[in-house]
């Protein structure tokens, strides 16, 4: 039995982790092994089995002893760690919910459902590093790599609406935080009936804008408005999480040599935990509606067409519907007046979830050959 350690588990992500891994009956084929910066020697967390008492995560020595690392930690923790386990000949492998390694030559960026072939070979070849992707990037994929996989894609882009978690779990605090904020600055108005709405919009503009509004974490008002910059700022007019769309895309399905051109912008909107997309997509060829939706339906369980009508649009795709389960819908598909080779499309999924923590409990189970 594999000896895996934990790194990072009390966090967002590594909360979800835990509990899918709880829910798939995932700690019973290995020996689980908790870490923490913070809390070292204190009790490990109730999975169901006994586990010993919390390791130190920078403790490099022991965490050579382990086959697995799973870390949901972070950049920073991913940086200082990884390379001193390396140098130091630990031959274990690493699963990652950091970008800092996907880029590397040796690493994986995993989504096995999409580019199973590829991690296949990548174990097989002795590759000991395996990263979960970008969120935006595993949630179109996930929706749309049947397309992709096809060879149907000539390029896309996707306009995001990015929900407050991908920023981290104060930033989903800070969202309703603002709400409430809002709510609390027009109260006596909204109560009033025959308060002027003019009025009402006014006392909300001067609360988004006013000092009371709190914004530590993301340094703008996010509740009633959105941010259209997620990450830093590249020096050729993209944000980083825009470039993460082609160069991550085309790593995970294993097509750098050639890779398919993706853009677009990408936006904060204030949803909690998932992110929409909508993709313009122009196909190698004019492919049938009906092609298309089966190709999509077909690709994996998970990414489920919507037929392009409003109420049932408007009941299951959206963030609201979707939250907190693996769900990948898609839908809005149409061929738009650009041409029969342009295909529109909307999708809706669970950052924390097939964004983040679900790719990474499945490597684990490739890795100990239950998946
Ligand atoms: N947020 C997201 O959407 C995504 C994040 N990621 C990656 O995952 C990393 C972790 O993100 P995220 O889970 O949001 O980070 P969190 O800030 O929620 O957790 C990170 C660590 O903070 C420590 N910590 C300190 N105080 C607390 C507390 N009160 N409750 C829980 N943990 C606490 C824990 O480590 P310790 O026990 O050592 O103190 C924990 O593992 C990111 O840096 C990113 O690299 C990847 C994809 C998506
Ligand atoms: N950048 C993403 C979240 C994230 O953590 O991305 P990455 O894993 O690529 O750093 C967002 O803000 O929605």
């Amino acid at each position: 039995m594999k000896t895996v350690g934990f790194v990072g588990w009390r966090g967002m992500v590594g909360s979800v982790l835990m509990q899918r891994m709880q829910d798939e009956n995932d700690f019973s084929g290995i020996e689980p092994v908790f870490f923490s910066t913070s809390q070292v020697g204190l009790p490990g967390p109730n999975i169901g089995v006994d586990v010993p008492s919390l390791g130190d995560a920078n403790d490099v020595a022991e965490l050579a002893k382990l086959d697995v690392i799973v870390t949901c930690q972070g950049g920073d923790y991913t940086s200082a760690i990884h390379p001193q386990l390396r140098a130091a000949g630990w031959q274990g492998h690493w699963i990652d919910a950091a970008s800092t390694l996907r880029m590397r030559d040796d690493a994986v960026i995993v989504l096995d459902p999409v580019n199973r072939a590829v991690i296949d070979a990548a174990i097989s070849a002795g590759r000991k590093d395996f990263i979960g992707g970008n969120c935006t990037v595993s949630l179109m994929l996930m929706a749309l790599g049947g397309l992709f996989n096809e060879n149907l894609v000539q390029w896309a882009t996707a306009m995001t609406y990015q929900a407050a978690s991908g920023a981290g779990a104060k930033n989903m605090r800070e969202l309703i935080s603002q709400m409430g904020t809002i709510h609390h600055d027009v109260q006596s108005q909204l109560d009033d009936p025959a308060s002027a709405i003019l009025e009402i919009d006014q006392a909300v503009a001067n609360s988004m804008r006013g000092d009371s509004l709190p914004k530590e974490q993301f340094g703008h008002a996010l509740a009633g408005s959105l941010l259209p910059w997620i990450d830093k700022q590249l020096d050729n007019g993209q944000s980083r999480e825009e470039w993460k769309g082609q160069a991550e895309t085309n790593k995970i399905l294993g097509r750098q040599d050639n890779p398919i051109p993706l853009d677009g912008t990408c936006v904060r909107i204030g949803a909690m935990r998932c992110h929409s997309q909508a993709l313009t997509i122009k196909l190698t060829k004019d492919v049938p509606m009906d092609e298309i939706h089966d190709i999509i339906a077909s690709s994996n369980p998970w990414a489920k067409v919507i037929p392009n009508e409003r109420d049932v649009t408007l009941a299951e795709l959206t963030p609201t519907a979707v939250t907190g389960t693996l769900d990948t819908p898609v839908g809005r598909l149409r061929k738009m007046n650009l041409g029969p080779e342009f295909l529109n499309a909307f999708t809706v999924g669970d950052q924390l979830l097939w964004g983040a923590a679900e790719p990474l409990r499945r490597m684990l189970n490739i890795l100990i050959g239950k998946l």
